[in-house]
């Protein structure tokens, strides 16, 4: 059946067709970035979500979207989306980190003009026919000091027209190298400098707990007399009842935002204050931006829902299509490798080390290690997947590691998983074969050439004879078929392994009845995701 995706928020038209195009069924419901109750009811039918800002992905919404495996969000910030929660729920989250940069960047610099010269305010007057010329004195930006906060993607090429204007640009951001700041010809300073000497402040940086409040009411007083503040990023990084009272008293000479802290804006205590211009969180709105960030969008989406490609994940790391097409076999063995330690270990887990060996040690790490993580936590919640894995993993505490190391063997290449609980290690190998069908090639150091089945038994045992007489008997005495089995051992009347591969689960009566033969040191059944 085709993947299902939802757009609730307004994106281009240009999205819709992209997912018909690629064979994806798709509704357009702009109203129901509006109507929580609407997109709660709704959401569990869908595999895809494709919103802007308006719609709120909480923990409630995402309670119920049972089928979701993708929120794609056309445009640049996720804080209107739970990433926690949708983390948890096993949701990638993507964004569209660069198609609406520049036409944000040039709304911040639209807006510095427009409050420097009060364009808005002198324009109403004049459609009103007051021509007050004398009124609307505006000041020069040439020779000014423009503090950018933030000086990532869109603060960089607000630097970058600024220095075109003429302006002296200084920047705070902890995150800026001094040879990057030195490229980009700005001057990296710390807040409360950039404070104390900025004739403008603009504001470029995500909303997170480090940035909110980031102008509160303690920074604000530090500004210079006479500052003029534009937010074209996110409500809630400037104290607004704070920045209301500084206009007022003539402190601050001017703001303009198009972002508030409650949207939509209905009130808001920088309304009707004068030298204050707002405009409604447009500034990603062009045509060719919001063109950009609803192909792209629905690119990566139809992407993952129909390739497993990830890109620009906040919650995953990124797989190519061609990684995914490659690494699909490795992905699988990994989750394989996973489900068997998972299913043999009953002890809470402390650490969890994996090997990478040759050909898989040149391949994603990331993704392989999110694909053999999930394969345990499965055991534990079979609603983990790739995405939820990691997080749930760290906060259960347990550590893990990985190792990579040129080819050492035999095998072109594989991967080796070592679990630690409080009681022992156990481990396990696999790799893929030239037929793109993963293998176990050793479980507890013992080599074994086994193919992964859907249903089997695990044994270990003294290698004596009359052991694979006992299987078979014992097994067929209780109505159990086997398929197929492989045998591993360390020597000659050492310890050994064996593999049954059978048709259906193995009932429990079986199980008990191979323990009660005395033979065995372990009899388990195990479970494999095999299509
Ligand atoms: N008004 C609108 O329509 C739009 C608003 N935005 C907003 O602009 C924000 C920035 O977008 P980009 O430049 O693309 O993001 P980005 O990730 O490229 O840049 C953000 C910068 O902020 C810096 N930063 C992070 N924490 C900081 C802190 N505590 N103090 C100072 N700097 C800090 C980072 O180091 C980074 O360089 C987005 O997160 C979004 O909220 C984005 C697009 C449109
Ligand atoms: O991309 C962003 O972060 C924006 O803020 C743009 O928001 P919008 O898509 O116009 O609702």
């Amino acid at each position: 059946m085709a993947p299902k995706v939802l757009i609730s928020d307004e994106l281009s038209e240009a999205a819709v067709q992209i997912f018909r195009d690629r064979g994806i069924d798709v509704d357009f419901m702009p109203e129901l970035g509006k109507d929580k109750e609407k997109l709660a009811e709704i959401i569990g039918r869908y595999d895809g979500l494709a919103i802007r800002s308006a719609t709120k992905v909480t923990p409630t919404i995402l309670e119920r979207a049972d089928n979701l495996k993708v929120i794609g969000r056309a445009g640049i910030g996720t804080d209107n989306i739970d990433k926690e929660a949708a983390s948890k729920k096993g949701v990638i989250v993507m964004n569209t980190p660069f198609g609406n940069m520049i036409t944000t960047a040039e709304h911040a610099i639209a807006m510095m003009f427009a409050v420097a010269r009060q364009i808005p305010e002198a324009s109403v007057s004049t459609h009103a026919g007051k021509w007050e010329k004398s009124k609307f004195m505006g000041v020069e930006l040439t020779g000014k000091t423009l503090g950018v906060i933030g000086a990532g993607n869109i603060g960089g090429i607000v630097c970058d027209r600024a220095r075109g204007l003429k302006m002296k640009v200084i920047a705070y951001d902890p995150f800026l190298g001094e040879e990057k700041a030195q490229q980009m010809q700005v001057e990296k300073v710390e807040l409360d400098d950039l404070l104390k000497r900025a004739d403008f402040i603009t504001l470029h940086v995500p909303l997170t707990d480090q940035t909110r409040n980031i102008l509160s009411a303690e920074n604000l007083a530090k500004t210079k007399k006479g500052v003029r503040i534009i937010n074209c990023a996110r409500g809630g990084l400037v104290d607004e009842a704070a920045l209301a009272e500084l206009l007022k008293s003539g402190h601050v000479a001017g703001a303009a935002f198009d972002v508030f802290s409650v949207e939509p804006a209905k009130e808001n205590p920088l309304f009707n204050l004068p030298n204050v211009v707002c405009t409604p969180h447009l500034g990603a709105a062009t045509t060719e931006a919001q063109e950009n960030v609803a192909l792209q969008v629905a690119e990566q989406m139809a992407d993952y829902l129909l390739t497993g490609a990830v890109q620009n994940a906040l919650n995953m790391p990124s797989v190519t299509a061609e990684e995914a097409k490659i690494m699909g076999p490795w992905i699988k063995l990994a989750d394989y490798l996973g489900a068997f330690i998972g299913q043999m270990t009953d002890e809470p887990i402390k650490a969890i080390n994996i090997l990478y060996d040759g050909y898989a040690a040149e391949m994603n790490l990331a993704a392989l290690n999110c694909s053999l993580i999930a394969g345990i936590m499965k055991q534990v919640n079979p609603d983990v997947n790739m995405v939820s894995a990691p997080l749930i993993a760290k906060e259960r505490g347990i550590k893990i590691s990985t190792t990579n190391q040129a080819q050492s063997g035999a095998f072109e290449g594989y991967i080796k998983v070592t679990v630690v609980t409080g009681k022992r290690e156990r481990s396990i190998a696999g790799t893929v074969f030239s037929d793109g069908k993963p293998r176990f090639i050793q479980i507890k150091g013992i080599n074994i050439d086994a193919e992964v089945g859907r249903h089997m038994v695990y044994t270990t045992n003294e290698d004596v004879p009359g052991i694979i007489g006992a299987l078979g008997q014992t097994m067929g005495a209780n109505g159990v078929n086997i398929a197929n089995f492989t045998l591993g051992r360390t020597a000659a009347k050492g310890e050994a392994i064996a593999l049954l591969y059978v048709d259906e689960p193995v009932p429990g009566k079986a199980l008990d009845a191979l323990r009660a033969t005395g033979l065995f040191q372990q009899v388990k059944s195990l479970e494999f995701d095999v299509a």
